[in-house]
Parts: structure tokens; C-alpha cells; sequence
């Protein structure tokens, strides 16, 4: 190693200040020389020692990239199960569910939790808790491990809910009987119609039912939240799925993923089929008969790129219309079971005067009536505050009568 250049002697001269003026001038003049000559020794000095900075900042960035790829081609990641007494943990390990009593350093026990994903080594033993990075992105799911919705919270739509159980539950619950027939189930089922009219809740009561996990992304984060990210996303979606299964996977919106190929070539059109792409690679490498589920929504079937509804893939559509007059009177049933309802409100007139608008407006509306009658000061909901709830939503929507007008799904 070359050694430090020694430090120049600060320069030093005595003057006399009896001198005539022309001396000391000169002898200052000297001076300012020497400090001159100085000053540039010490420049050199400080480039020398920034090129040497620069050259070991770039070997220890070097070598961190050594140390992550040595470190990442060898750990494997597990959740943290429990931690014990003496600087031992219980993981499990995630693909093969492997359950391991392991030492930890005190350097790692202290900022571990139950619950935390880590990485281990061969040995098992924690290299490190993970970083938010995997779980940053695992939050733009939801993941919900029993949702609570059942199939009788949901109205209207029972050949849909049959449909639904037949395509979605029974692989999961019953799959010898597609083993003794010989059939595979379906890869994946689409539900489409217009908002609010159940979709979400159908694909989360079949979770509750199986006691899958629901893990739900919307497209549209795919493609705008995380630009440049989406495949990956894509990539963690199953990843995630297969960690937790059973699980149900619900991407919604996805027609903000596969929308029909346009004749534009711009980067975020490239960005959009690469994460189509990648989802079409998830699902063609999917067992069907396996343990998870997916399931796709969307109001705008118009749009959707065909490629998605092939065999093997989206190969089950569900329509999930707006309900109909029973449909609706029904649905107003469920959302005011837990109202206190007046007697002589009529749900048949109410369902009667509610034509056009989905499930959730219909839950809209019983909220709304039970305001009216909180601002009435009455703890009972009457039949005129929901006929005054309409009303309000009739003329808040005047433009737009319910919130389903104008969708486009076929
Ligand atoms: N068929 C239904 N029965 C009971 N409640 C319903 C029904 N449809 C919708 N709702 C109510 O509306 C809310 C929204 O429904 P949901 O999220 O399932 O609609 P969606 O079809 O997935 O809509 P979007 O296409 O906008 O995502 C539900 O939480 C529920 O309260």
C-alpha cells in the first residue's frame, strides 16, 4: 500500500519590519510564493486522496455485490414461528413448510418477531430479518386469511353463487371427484358485469367457505402504482399464493392488464403486456388440480384481449348481472337485517322503485335511510326514510341515476 504524501511544512519568514519599504515588499512577495507553492502541494494532495477515495468506495461496493450475491444464491426464506428462551426460534420454512428449532445471533434475536419473514442459510440459521422491499409490495394486496362475506350475505344471484361453487369450491374441496371423472376443473373463472354487483364478495364468500386465503390485487395497481413492476408483482402474487395455500386469488380489474392490443407501440403498452404475459406464464404452469384458485372480474368484457379467455386459462365466465326486482328486494333484506326496521316498511314497493340499481347502491340506500331517521331523532328506520333516501340518491345521481349506468360488459 502506498504510503500517505507526508504533509508540507507550513512556510515561515521572519520580516523585519525596519526593512525599507522595497525589501519587505520583496520579502513578502517571497512569502506569498511560498504559500502559493504550498497551497498547490496540498491540492495535489487532496486529488491524490479523492482518486484513492473513489477507488476503494467503487472495491467496497464491489465487494457488497459479492457478498449480496453469495449471500442471496444460498438463503432460503422462512417465516418466523415462535421465538424461545436462549436465542432460539422455531421457522418454517416457506415452499416445503419445513418447521425448524434454530439458533439465532444476538446481533438478529432482538428485532425478531413472530410473524417476520427471514432469510436462512443452509443450516437454518437467520442471516437476516427481510426488509420491506418483498413486503412493500406484498401491501399492495390484500390478503385476508378467512374473509368474513358468505353466500348468505350475497342476493340475488344464486344461479351465479352455484356457478361459482361448482367451478371455484369443488376443486378445492372435492377433487377426487374431477380425478375419478378425469376432467380438470377450470384454470381460472371470470366474472364480469357491472360494478357493485357482488363480484368481489362471491370470489370472498368461496374463500370464507374453503377456508382459503384471499389474496386480492387490482389491475389497475398493476400498471399504474408500481410502473415498470407489474410482472414481478405478478411473479409475488402466485409466490404469495403458494405460501398460504389454499388460497383464492382475485385480481380485479383485469381488464386494466389485458386489454385488447392496440396498434400504439408506447413503453407503457410494453409494460402492460409484459405483465399480461407473465400472468398468462402463471397460469399455464399451474396445476389444476392443485390448491390454488384464481379468479379474475372485470366490467368492461368489451375490452379484454381474447388471449386471456383460452382454454387453460380464463376458461369459465361468470356473468354477474344487475339484479333483478326479486334480486333486489332480496339484497335490501340482507342489508337491513341488522336495522331496526320499522313495521310497514314495504321491501316489494322499495324493490319495485329501486330498478337500475346494483347491489351496492342498494346498500347505499339503507344506510342513507338510516341517517334519515337519525337526523329524524328516531332510533327506528320508517318506510318514508328510505322513500327520502331515495329521493336524495335520485337527485345526488341526477346526471347519473345509480352508479352501474354506462358501464359496458358485453
Ligand atoms: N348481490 C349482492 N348481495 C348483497 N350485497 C351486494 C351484492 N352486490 C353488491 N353488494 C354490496 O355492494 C358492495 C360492493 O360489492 P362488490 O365489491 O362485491 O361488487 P363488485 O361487483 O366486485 O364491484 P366492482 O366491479 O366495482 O369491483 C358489497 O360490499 C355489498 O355490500
Amino acid at each position: 500500500m502506498s504510503r500517505s504524501p507526508s504533509i508540507p511544512d507550513r512556510p515561515h519568514r521572519d520580516i523585519d519590519s525596519d526593512l525599507p519599504d522595497d525589501e519587505r515588499l520583496e520579502a513578502l512577495r517571497g512569502h506569498y510564493e511560498d504559500l502559493v507553492d504550498v497551497n498547490d502541494q496540498l491540492s495535489e494532495q487532496l486529488d491524490d486522496a479523492e482518486d484513492r477515495r473513489e477507488r476503494l468506495r467503487e472495491k467496497v461496493d464491489r465487494v457488497e455485490r459479492e457478498n449480496e450475491t453469495l449471500k442471496s444464491s444460498s438463503l432460503y426464506i422462512a417465516t418466523v414461528e415462535d421465538v424461545l428462551p436462549d436465542e432460539q426460534v422455531i421457522v418454517k420454512q416457506h415452499g416445503n413448510n419445513q418447521e425448524v428449532l434454530t439458533d439465532v445471533s444476538s446481533r438478529i434475536v432482538d428485532r425478531i418477531e413472530p410473524g417476520d419473514r427471514v432469510a436462512v442459510n443452509d443450516s437454518f440459521a437467520i442471516q437476516t430479518v427481510l426488509d420491506t422491499e418483498t413486503d412493500a409490495r406484498a401491501q399492495s394486496m390484500e390478503i385476508t386469511e378467512k374473509p368474513a362475506v358468505t353466500y348468505a350475505d350475497i342476493g340475488g344471484i344464486d344461479e351465479q353463487v352455484r356457478e361459482v361453487r361448482e367451478a371455484v369450491e369443488q376443486p378445492l374441496t372435492e377433487p377426487e371427484i374431477f380425478n375419478e371423472v378425469g376432467i380438470d376443473p377450470p384454470s381460472g373463472v371470470l366474472l364480469y358485469g357491472p360494478p357493485g354487483t357482488g363480484k368481489t364478495m362471491l370470489a370472498k364468500a368461496v374463500a370464507n367457505e374453503t377456508d382459503a386465503t384471499f389474496i386480492k390485487m387490482a389491475g389497475s395497481e398493476l400498471v399504474r402504482k408500481f410502473i415498470g413492476e407489474g410482472s414481478r408483482l405478478v411473479r409475488d402474487l402466485f409466490e404469495m399464493a403458494r405460501e398460504r395455500q389454499p388460497a383464492i386469488i382475485f385480481i380485479d380489474e383485469i381488464d386494466a392488464i389485458a386489454t385488447r392490443r392496440t396498434e400504439s407501440k408506447t413503453s407503457g403498452d410494453a409494460e402492460v403486456q409484459r405483465t399480461m404475459m407473465q400472468l398468462l406464464s402463471e397460469m399455464d404452469g399451474f396445476e389444476a388440480r392443485g390448491e390454488i384458485r384464481i379468479i379474475a372480474a372485470t366490467n368492461r368484457f368489451d375490452m379484454l384481449d381474447r388471449a386471456i379467455l383460452r382454454p387453460g386459462r380464463f376458461d369459465r365466465l361468470i356473468e354477474v348481472p344487475e339484479p333483478d326486482r326479486d334480486g333486489r328486494e332480496q339484497i335490501l333484506s340482507i342489508h337491513t337485517r341488522g336495522m331496526n326496521i320499522a313495521d310497514g316498511v314495504d321491501f316489494a314497493a322499495l324493490a319495485d322503485d329501486t330498478d337500475g340499481y346494483s347491489g351496492a347502491d342498494i346498500e347505499s340506500l339503507a344506510t342513507e335511510a338510516g341517517m334519515f331517521a337519525i337526523r329524524n331523532d328516531r332510533d327506528e328506520v320508517a318506510h318514508q326514510d328510505f322513500a327520502d333516501a331515495l329521493e336524495k340518491i335520485e337527485e345526488d345521481d341526477s346526471s347519473d341515476v345509480v352508479s352501474s349506468a354506462g358501464y359496458f360488459y358485453q
